[in-house]
Parts: structure tokens; sequence; C-alpha cells
């Protein structure tokens, strides 16, 4: 899908420009800028809501929905965000894309009917039509003030399908969580085995309706829940292996000194989001954090795996080209087959995982959101809030205008 087949809100004249074109196996390209020169959402909002029955909302969870807090387990939704969520959900296709594991994610926005990323993207539920998912394009557009539903989507009875990208990896890492709690001294958690993960997994490629998805050296594309082949779209890319693992070759000598050694910094904690490890040290000592990086450098080195940077946040995941960014156009072309229209993707999100996604969006005629307090903050994003209040506000405009304001407001 081209980024020409939608022009509005770009073109001649036009102040955002777009900035090169898609091709998610290949570099994806968008400028970047200091997010003190970008224009807030909230001042943009009435030139998006123009557009706004084509308009899909991308969502980051943490730093977008939520404000940033020194526990991981703290970071709960504001009730009346929730509301406002569903209240969206019902207007416009809603997803989020989040670092999260997707059963987390699920548990913690806790709405049915809309579109769930978790692990970076690499665990991906979408809702099955008829079960809580709206079709927007046909529902009339109209005010929905009444709806304050909240409740999970139940597998066992066909109401999602679920993509699980490189799902062969879950048992490497988990054994590489375990050796990361070895070495900070963290009690083992109770951890799944893979088989009680994935209870249903079957490989797509296997599968006698969906005759697509090769088996990747490491890793492979999965499918499980629903099996509704009218709603399931191949996925349109096939993730290649990424660059093997690389660490500091000053290091190189000293990582098994690293792995064999104990090192019960206070402060590290390890969040296992099934798809990926997060490894956080906000609650560190500052002093501690190379050392920290290296021997999560050293894990990633060994077991084959990935390694990204978040907020106070190292993270392992496959070592396959899966990110945000390539989520992110999968589930806009999941949602444009569904609601049979092209849309205007607009991605919300605060951290450098997310930066994958603003170039996509960026560059397929969206927009990207960033949400930061920090005017030197480089990104590809367009537009620009300040934090998740800002955030609600901008969400908020999208239920609450109608067209007399917007015409009011142009005049
Ligand atoms: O993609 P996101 O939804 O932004 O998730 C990214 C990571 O977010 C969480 O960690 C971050 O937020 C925590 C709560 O505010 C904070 O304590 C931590 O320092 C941040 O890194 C989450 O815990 C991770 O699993 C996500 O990958």
């Amino acid at each position: 899908m081209s980024a020409e087949r939608f022009d509005a809100p770009f073109g001649p004249g036009s102040r955002l420009q777009r900035t090169g074109s898609v091709s998610c196996n290949s570099e994806i390209r968008a400028d970047t800028k200091r997010a003190g020169s970008l224009q807030s959402a909230l001042e943009y909002a009435n030139e998006l809501l123009k557009f706004r029955s084509k308009v899909a909302f991308l969502l980051d969870y943490d730093g977008t929905l939520t404000q940033i807090v020194e526990d991981p387990d703290g970071a709960v939704l504001e009730e009346h965000v929730r509301d406002l969520l569903c209240k969206l959900s019902r207007k416009y296709p809603v997803a989020i894309i989040t670092g999260r594991s997707r059963e987390k994610i699920m548990r913690l926005v806790g709405i049915s009917g809309i579109y769930y990323a978790g692990s970076h993207g690499f665990d991906i539920e979408i809702p099955v039509p008829g079960h809580g998912s709206v079709n927007h394009a046909a529902s009339e557009r109209q005010q929905v003030s009444d709806i304050t539903t909240v409740g999970l989507c139940n597998g066992s009875d066909g109401s999602h399908s679920r993509y699980h990208i490189a799902a062969e990896v879950v048992p490497v890492l988990h054994q590489a969580a375990r050796q990361l709690r070895s070495i900070f001294g963290i009690e083992d958690a109770h951890v799944e085995t893979p088989a009680a993960s994935w209870p249903l997994c079957t490989p797509i490629a296997e599968s006698k309706d969906n005759a697509i998805a090769t088996t990747l050296p490491l890793g492979g594309v999965f499918a499980t829940g629903s099996t509704d082949k009218d709603s399931i779209l191949p996925l349109p890319i096939q993730p290649e292996p990424a660059s093997p693992p690389s660490v500091d070759p000053s290091i190189l000598s000293q990582i098994d000194k690293l792995l064999s050694s104990s090192y019960p910094f206070r402060g590290v904690s390890i969040e296992d989001n099934h798809l990926s490890i997060s490894v956080h040290y906000r609650r560190c000592d500052p002093a501690h954090v190379p050392t920290i990086e290296k021997i999560v450098d050293s894990v990633a080195y060994r077991f084959g795996l990935r390694k990204t940077r978040g907020k106070c946040v190292f993270e392992l995941r496959p070592a396959v080209k899966w990110d945000k960014g390539r989520a992110a156009k999968w589930l806009l072309e999941m949602i444009e087959m569904r609601e049979e229209r092209h849309c205007l993707p607009v991605y919300i999100g605060d951290d450098v995982t997310d930066e994958d996604a603003m170039k996509f969006v960026s560059n397929h005629g969206g927009f990207g959101v960033i949400v930061t307090e920090d005017d030197s903050r480089e990104t590809s994003a367009s537009l620009r809030l300040r934090d998740p209040v800002e955030v609600a506000h901008f969400l908020e405009r999208f239920l609450n205008t109608r067209e007399h304001e917007l015409e009011s407001a142009a005049a």
C-alpha cells in the first residue's frame, strides 16, 4: 500500500510535509527534529478533526496513557482514561502497541474490541468482527456518551485472533531471564513453560487455510485463537533475522566472568514480557548502570537476543527485524482491510522504541505525536504533546468536537 493513496492533510503548501515513502522491508526514512520545534497536537487538532472519518489511533501505553512511575506495576490506567479509550474505540479504530506483554496490557487496559500488540509488537491480538469490534466505516459516527462497558476478550469464544512473531524464541527468553535473575540475585519468579504459555500455537505454515509464512531460522510466525480465515491478514512481511548480537569487544574477554558472577545490585528488577524481557534500573544507583548494561549485553550475546533501550530499562527481544514500526504497518493494513477504506494513522508515544512507529506513520501520510517535556528530544514525530494529561485532552477532542465547532474555529 503506497503512501500516495492518502493525500490529506498533506499537499502542496501544507505546513507538514510527507518525508519519504514506505517499504517495510527496506529502511524506513523520516527526518528527525527537536521536540521544541514541533507544533502542539492540541493546537493542530482542528486540522486533524477535518479528517476524523479516516483517523485510526495507534497508542503506546507507558508514558503516553499513564505517567512514568518508579514501580512498573504501579502504572495503572486511570478510570477516566479507560472510559475515554472505551468511547474512542466505538468511533475510531484503536490499537495499543506496547513493550508490555500482551496479557498484561490487556489486563491493564481491559477494553474489548480494540487491537493489542504486546512485547513491542511481537505478540498481537486482534478482535474478530462481531465480538465487540466495530466497523467504523459502516457505523454512523455519532457521539457516543453512554458506553462504559469494560470487559476482556475471551479467546475461547472466537472473539480474537493472535499473531506471535518469533514465538520459538520464548524458551530462550525464559532461560535468559533466569540467568539475569541469578546474576542480579533476584528470586526466580514462577516461569511458565512454553507449553503452558502458548497452548494453542499452530504454525500458520502448517495450517491448510493459511498458506503463508516460512519458518524462520530464528523464530516464526504463529497464529492462535479464532481462525476465522476471512478476518486473518497474512503478515505481509516475513521478519528477517537481524544482525547477530554484538558486544563491545572490550568486554568479550569479561563475558564468562560477568555471566558466572553475582551482582546483587539494589533496585534491578526483571520483567518477563513473554516475547521480550525488561531489565529495569530506575531504582538503581546510577553508578551501577554501565555494569548492568555489560551484563545485559553479555546475556544478549550468549543467547543470541537483541538488546534495545527505553526509559531506565534495557530490553532483550528475538533477533529478528520486527519492531513497533513494522507492527504498526501490519495493524494499519489489517484495520484498513476491515474498515474497507484508507486510514489516517495517528501514532502517539514517548519512548525511543516508539520512533520506529513515528517514522512509519510520518512516511505513510499520517502523524507521529511525541509525548515529552524535553525540548531537545530528537524525534521523527511531526507533532508534540507534553505529558499523558495532554494526551487525554487531545483524544477527548475527537469525542467532543462537533461539526459547527470546527466551522467556527476555521472562520
Ligand atoms: O511501549 P511502552 O508501553 O511504553 O512500554 C515500555 C516499557 O514500559 C514500562 O517501563 C517503563 O514504565 C515504567 C512505569 O512507569 C517505569 O517504571 C520504567 O522505568 C519504564 O521503563 C514497562 O514496565 C516495560 O515492560 C515496557 O517495555
